[in-house]
């Protein structure tokens, strides 16, 4: 039975289970810079496990999906976290899961602003990157390193996200 998932906005209590929302939080700001910038500190901290492993920074450029999208699969890494910082200012899904016996449960879905990114904690199942409505750029913080960072789940029935928005 094809099972339908809606959308929630993506907030920093709702998505906590699953890592980090890098944004502008007035709590975690703070001057420098004589006063001319303002930095909002440690918003999530990249983890890279492994001998020889370092964090590395990337640029993804992602095609927007088309809706209705079926999700069919979610990976994790079990060897460093993932962020995903949009460049393109365009708003974007963020798919995630909790881990059920070693495989993802059902999936929540989160419609991130384009001003918001997503950090995800090692080994968190997530859907690979859904841009939408236009080609998007991201600043993506991730680990290189020995072994097979990549796991991925296929599901026996596909979910399917009907439309974007809430
Ligand atoms: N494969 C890759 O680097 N990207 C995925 O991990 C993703 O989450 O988009
Ligand atoms: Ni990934």
């Amino acid at each position: 039975m094809t099972e339908f998932l809606n959308v929630q906005l993506l907030t920093k209590s709702a998505f906590a289970p699953f890592g980090d929302v890098i944004e502008a939080d007035p709590a975690t700001m703070r001057y420098i810079n004589n006063g001319t910038t303002e930095r909002f500190h440690a918003l999530a901290a990249p983890q890279a496990v492994g001998e020889g492993a370092r964090v590395i920074i990337n640029l993804f450029r992602g095609q927007p999906r088309a809706f209705p999208y079926e999700i069919g699969m979610m990976e994790r890494h079990p060897f460093g976290s993932q962020s995903f910082s949009p460049i393109s200012a365009h708003p974007y899904l963020v798919v995630v899961s909790e881990d059920e016996d070693g495989k993802p449960g059902r999936p929540q879905v989160f419609l991130a602003r384009g001003d918001q990114g997503v950090n995800y904690r090692r080994n968190v199942w997530h859907h690979p990157l859904m841009s939408l409505r236009a080609v998007s750029d991201f600043v993506v913080v991730d680990r290189e390193g020995p072994g097979n960072n990549l796991e991925e789940y296929f599901f026996e029935t596909p979910f399917i996200i009907s439309e974007p928005c809430l």
